[in-house]
């Protein structure tokens, strides 16, 4: 048996290739940030050459780094940024566009014309998503409605539909030379094509969406040996694991146990709770998700609070404010003062997700006065994400009947202690991070392990994950009372600007 086993976490600002040991222990890992592409307001896109060039690159710079070759991993497996929807011409492998990434709002004019033709309820019923701009169905058939020729390759199976995991896997087993063309029930699950009892796509969506189901992968587990790997630098590999990140970091942080819940925090936020073998509808504004399917086991399902910007915000304010150089430096501009002065950002960049699905919802700053400073603005900028974190948990609370006793994290933001500290104040909860906070590739690593016998079960992984810090909340109830009001009111003013 091979000694490691490998995980490519393909996210929305970038790409990793992470190596595992049986304990979790990361032996190597290596990173690099794709280009955001935002032709128009609302518009995002990715270069999947791209994604797919910085892949091959950080998996032959981690397996370089740690002195491995392919075959000193037993396995390895997908995870990747979801709903991001990729558009492919089957023989010479060329997409047909850039990908629509999933915090695109272009088919804001789709979900109205669907909205008003009804079906809201039955599409929610079947699909366990909300009639949004979100998913990837209405992606797919605004390229099919917006590229030449697309249709009409896509009818004949000559362009392929994928989400990036999709796009990965048919890439590393062979491309246009018999790559495989499949996607796990935790991604079709994001597509709004999918029916959620069956994990087959569903005929009536598809007419509905007029999808063409020849374009269509094939749905599999998300813990399954699937093909060899037939590329450098992972030929001969086995890939045998695909997790949407989300649900993968639900794998990673063992939330096997219905109620379990994480919540990640990396360029928007997305807190899960597994919900064991049925599904639950949600009344407060949740999506229903399928979790993870191993094998042939029954798949479980999760409730899910998914939040569209929150690290996103931080790199908006380096990126377009230049308030900084580094995302890490927003925590001491923030410590500089000694609260939010008052101000409160809310970061409607693609409307609002849950629990509020307003596609007309845009940004706002609200309670400037000539107090306010850079730092304020930073301040409310962090709290923005706790604010919304608490949104959905309270969503979550309704839906499932089971008070949050703690929270556990993972994502690029948990690294900040200031917005850890405020996150536990405003829940009233601890609030834990884990010793591994790369949990989605372990997630994904999990699931590949799993399937080729690397790790016998889940007792295996649960026996790996540990604490490594809890903040306890500390805030005096008024206070609590008087941000979080606050912020409900600034909410309400980002409401129903885009006519
Ligand atoms: N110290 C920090 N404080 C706040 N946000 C941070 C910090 N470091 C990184 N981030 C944010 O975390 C996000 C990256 O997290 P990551 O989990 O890698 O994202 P993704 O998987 O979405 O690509 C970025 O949006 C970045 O702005
Ligand atoms: O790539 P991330 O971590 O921002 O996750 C994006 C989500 O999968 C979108 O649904």
């Amino acid at each position: 048996m091979s000694k490691y086993v490998g995980a490519i976490d393909q996210g929305t600002t970038s790409t990793r290739f992470i190596v595992f040991d049986k304990q979790a222990h990361i032996v190597s890992l290596a990173q690099k940030e794709h280009e955001q592409i935002y032709p128009r307001p609302g518009w995002v896109e990715h270069n999947p050459l791209e994604i797919l060039n910085n892949s091959n690159e950080v998996i032959g710079a981690a397996l370089a780094r740690a002195n491995l070759s392919a075959s000193d991993l037993a396995a390895v497996g997908i995870t990747n940024q979801r709903e991001t929807t990729v558009l492919w011409d089957r023989h010479s492998g060329r997409p047909l566009c850039n990908a629509l990434v999933w915090m695109d709002t272009r088919t804001d004019q789709l979900v109205q014309r669907f909205a008003r033709d009804g079906g809201q309820g039955r599409f929610r019923e079947k699909t366990g998503l909300p009639l949004a701009t979100y998913f990837s169905g209405l992606k797919l058939l605004w390229i099919l409605e917006n590229v030449e020729g697309a249709r009409r390759l896509a009818e004949k199976g000559d362009a392929l539909f994928g989400n990036i995991n999709t796009w990965m896997a048919w890439n590393l087993t062979g491309g246009p030379d018999g790559g495989i063309h499949v996607t796990d029930v935790s991604n079709a699950s994001r597509t709004m094509l999918m029916d959620l009892q069956t994990c087959t796509w569903d005929k009536e969506m598809l007419e509905q969406f007029k999808i063409p189901e020849a374009c269509l992968p094939k749905i599999v587990p998300s813990s399954s040996p699937y093909a060899e790997i037939t590329t450098a630098p992972l030929r001969g590999t086995q890939l045998a694991g695909m997790l949407g990140d989300q649900q993968a970091a639900l794998v990673g942080q063992t939330c096997f146990a219905p109620g379990e819940a994480k919540n990640t925090y990396g360029t928007g936020s997305f807190l899960l709770m597994n919900t064991g073998t049925e599904p639950v509808q949600s009344k407060a504004g949740l999506l229903t998700t399928l979790a993870y399917q191993f094998g042939d086991e029954k798949p479980h399902y999760a409730l899910e609070g998914a939040i569209a910007i929150t690290g996103a915000l931080v790199q908006w304010l380096r990126d377009n404010l230049h308030f900084f150089d580094v995302a890490g430096q927003i925590e001491p501009l923030a410590r500089s003062v000694e609260n939010n002065g008052d101000v409160y950002l809310v970061p409607a960049f693609s409307g609002l997700y849950a629990p509020y699905w307003k596609d007309d919802a845009r940004g706002v700053i609200a309670g400037l006065t000539r107090f306010a400073n850079k730092a304020h603005i930073a301040r409310a900028a962090l709290e923005s994400t706790a604010y919304q974190v608490r949104d959905v948990v309270e969503a979550m609370e309704i839906d499932s009947g089971i008070p949050l006793s703690s929270l556990r994290t993972d994502g690029g933001m948990v690294v900040n202690e200031l917005l850890m500290q405020f996150q536990s104040d405003m829940l009233k909860v601890p609030v834990l991070r884990p010793k591994m906070i790369e949990t989605t590739a372990l997630g994904s690593a999990y699931a590949a392990g799993l399937a080729v016998g690397y790790w016998r079960n889940i007792e295996d992984l649960r026996a790996n994950w540990g604490i490594d810090k809890t903040w306890e909340p500390k805030m005096p109830d008024a206070d609590r009372d008087h941000y979080y009001q606050s912020w409900k009111k600034a909410v309400t003013r980002s409401f129903a600007w885009v006519d």
